[in-house]
């Protein structure tokens, strides 16, 4: 199934296109916020690193407008050359395209997913050519500030959550189903709040989390929430234990509070007996979720004034303790290959999720990635959409935020459309997408 080729590539060739509007003015606005926060930086970096510090971030101010310059000017694409462990991947991935169409793609001319992916090693490849500034997040104040900004919000879930299992404790009868239903919502709710669709613009979730489902539940275009649970409950009855899922993390702040709350309330239900959170190795289209942003999140939730949150969040630590919970990051999720191509480039990667009984896939790049970034007709299955890729059953939670989406039924695009002109790309419309494993 994935040598047929289906549908053409989203990209920036296309004037009317999404992917055009962020070649031409997002990314260039993404690129320029680097420079201020660097520069606003300059003082304390002085403080820790010296005149190295300081000379270190003049070249990562200077690479980051070298590559802004040819975004703009439509340059074509050039190796990699830090000493990451993945530039040889990259750079064999370049000679490929270009052994394939005859010249290194250029950023208003070839598929989108490639060229934007491609941007943000290059901003990694700024902190990597530096002798103090290798781990520098040039995205960790814009992420604190959004986690902060968000505490109202995190707060009443939060609180929820600890009620919810307070009476659940008691002994008193819950209703599971609906129960899962407002958890996977929040989760997938969450994923409104990325830093990178904005522009790096506030987005904070300020208003009660689970007083907008009601609101938002029209906006869902696909809702496969009976299957997941379904599945979830299935596993548990065939494996005599509750599943293990793992979740592929997409944004740090609102939503990966959101995600841990989800996997806390599959952990604590009886539906998951271990969760695994994928995050990415570097910082990655603004707002997802690294290392440092995990742990920075559950060390200042343990921290909070708060009860309900420091004492669910110090229990999180000991699941991570106990590997109830675990981390792993893989640098396949920051390259840019479409995910039916994990099992031949990341073989090992694959075969980790295929032990799996359950993936859930956050947000809107990993979605552009499950259906390769192609402009599908938009009644396409989704499991068809996924070309192969199917290491167990699985589950994309997404906010649309760019134009592609499968598993529509006849007629449904239009009426959307002449509601919302921008439903596609806005983030306030959303899927639930399930696919079980392929027959
Ligand atoms: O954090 P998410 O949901 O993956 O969204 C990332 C953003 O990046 C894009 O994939 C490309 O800019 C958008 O479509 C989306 O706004
Ligand atoms: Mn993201």
């Amino acid at each position: 199934m994935s040598g047929t080729v289906e549908a053409p590539p989203l990209s920036a060739k296309d004037k009317n296109s999404f992917a055009y509007l962020t070649i031409k003015d997002r990314l260039p606005v993404i690129l320029s916020k680097i420079a201020d926060s660097v520069y606003r930086l300059k003082g304390k970096i002085k403080e820790t690193y010296g005149e190295e510090g300081t000379e270190d971030l003049k070249s990562v101010a200077g690479c980051i407008s070298k590559l802004r310059n040819e975004v703009q000017t439509n340059k074509p694409v050039v190796p990699i050359q830090d000493g990451r462990s993945d530039v040889p991947v990259w750079n064999d991935h370049l000679k490929e395209i270009i052994t394939t169409t005859g010249s290194p793609p250029k950023w208003f001319e070839s598929p989108w997913l490639y060229v934007e992916c491609y941007m943000y090693r290059r901003v990694q490849e700024a902190a990597e050519l530096c002798k103090t500034l290798k781990d520098f997040d040039v995205f960790r104040e814009q992420k604190e500030k959004s986690f902060f900004d968000s505490q109202q919000a995190i707060l009443v879930l939060m609180e929820h959550l600890h009620n919810v299992e307070t009476e659940g404790e008691s002994g008193k009868q819950v209703d599971l189903k609906s129960l899962f239903e407002k958890f996977l919502r929040v989760s997938l709710w969450g994923n409104k709040c990325d830093l990178s669709i904005s522009g790096g613009q506030d987005v904070a979730q300020r208003s009660s989390p689970l007083d907008q489902l009601h609101q938002f539940e029209p906006k869902i275009l696909i809702d496969n929430t009976k299957d997941v649970f379904k599945c979830l409950q299935g596993i548990k009855v065939t494996k005599g234990h509750p599943a293990c899922v793992d979740i592929i993390l997409d944004n740090a702040g609102f939503e990966l509070v959101t995600d841990l709350c989800f996997a806390e309330f599959l952990i604590s239900f009886g539906l998951a007996s271990k969760v695994c959170f994928h995050e990415k190795a570097f910082p990655w289209f603004v707002s997802d979720v690294t290392p440092y942003d995990f742990d920075w999140t559950i060390n200042q939730l343990c921290a909070s004034n708060s009860i309900y949150m420091s004492k669910l969040a110090c229990k999180w630590k000991q699941y991570l303790e106990d590997k109830t919970w675990q981390v792993a990051v893989d640098d396949f999720w920051t390259l840019s290959f479409p995910f039916n191509e994990m099992e031949s480039r990341c073989p090992d990667l694959y075969a980790r999720l295929a032990k799996s009984d359950f993936i859930f896939l956050k947000g809107d790049l990993n979605y552009r990635k499950l259906v390769g970034d192609l402009a599908w007709p938009f009644t396409t299955q989704f499991t068809t959409s996924l070309r192969g890729f199917q290491p167990a059953p699985l589950c994309a939670l997404r906010a649309c935020k760019s134009d592609t989406v499968t598993g529509l039924r006849g007629g449904q695009a239009d009426e959307v459309k002449a509601k919302d002109d921008k439903w596609m790309i806005n983030g306030n419309w959303a899927v639930i997408s399930f696919s079980d494993k392929l027959t």
